[in-house]
């Protein structure tokens, strides 16, 4: 059976901060419908690999390809207009605008375009939000409280809502939880699996291994700068992830060609 083209794919993507080797040849590749997960210790080059896919920075060198075509990224609206949606773990939410102007802040929709003199469309805002909001199985009680009397878990919920509208090809989370108590974090992990039941390409960074192996089909490991492996959750433990993690493990004594690229 073929291998379906991904949805992402990284080729010997590299960025160098003068002599500091933030990431060095990264293969990484994200098939139609998969939620993925990176994982790897402080410094390991998690936040600049996301930095790079999301258009915050340019690589020195490699490539990235969206369902197989080669992509450039100038800026973060470039990704996004291109199909990454991604959920930063400041949520890029404003506290105090209601959900419909959270949802479609930097997107409104307008009844008459004047440039600076539009006037906003809030009916048709409040309406495809609340469709958003169903879809992705988020209640809010209010849609027109601001986001100043609402949960850290609720904020999340919708910046994923929001995220998981207006995606044409994949979501990014950044640490989704890592704020959370326990309860939220279990209502936000149910609104992930419900994005990977409607086919939705995630890719999830968490230090959460019990996380990590309740929502994702593969696990992406990082290490001093490199993407050294990666392991189909099914076919791995947390322990074998963390000797990965720390280098008790090496990579290439796992080598085999269902379960894992390294
Ligand atoms: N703008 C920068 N200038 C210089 N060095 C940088 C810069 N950004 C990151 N680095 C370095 O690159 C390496 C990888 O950092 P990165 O933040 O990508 O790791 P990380 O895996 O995301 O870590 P953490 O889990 O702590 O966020 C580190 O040594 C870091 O100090």
């Amino acid at each position: 059976m073929s291998t379906p083209t991904p949805v992402l794919e990284i080729q010997k993507l590299t960025k160098h901060y003068g002599g500091v080797k933030a990431l060095t040849d990264a293969q990484f590749r994200l098939l139609p419908g998969e939620h993925a997960a990176i994982v790897g210790d402080n410094g390991a080059g998690k936040s600049t690999f996301v930095r790079l896919i999301t258009g915050a920075e340019q690589p020195n060198s490699g490539d990235i390809l969206l369902d197989g075509g080669k992509v450039n990224f100038e800026s973060p609206l470039d990704a996004r207009e291109q199909g990454i949606e991604t959920v930063y773990q400041t949520l890029a939410l404003a506290e105090d605008l209601d959900v419909p102007a959270n949802i479609f802040l930097g997107r409104e929709i307008t009844r008459l375009n004047l440039g600076p003199l539009s006037i906003l469309n809030h009916k048709a805002m409040r309406e495809k939000s609340a469709a958003m909001l169903s879809t992705t199985g988020v209640k809010i009680q209010d849609m027109s409280e601001s986001l100043r009397g609402m949960s850290g878990g609720q904020r999340q919920c919708v910046a994923i809502a929001r995220a998981a509208g207006f995606a044409k090809k994949l979501i990014i989370l950044d640490e989704p939880t890592a704020a959370l108590g326990v309860q939220e974090t279990a209502r936000v992990e149910e609104i992930i699996k419900g994005l990977k039941q409607r086919g939705i390409p995630l890719i999830i960074i968490s230090h959460n291994l019990r996380q990590v192996f309740d929502l994702v089909d593969r696990i992406w490991v990082f290490r001093q700068g490199r993407i050294i492996c990666s392991r189909l959750t099914r076919e791995t433990s947390p322990e074998e992830i963390v000797g990965l993690i720390t280098g008790a493990i090496d990579p290439a004594s796992l080598r085999s060609e269902e379960a894992a690229t390294c």
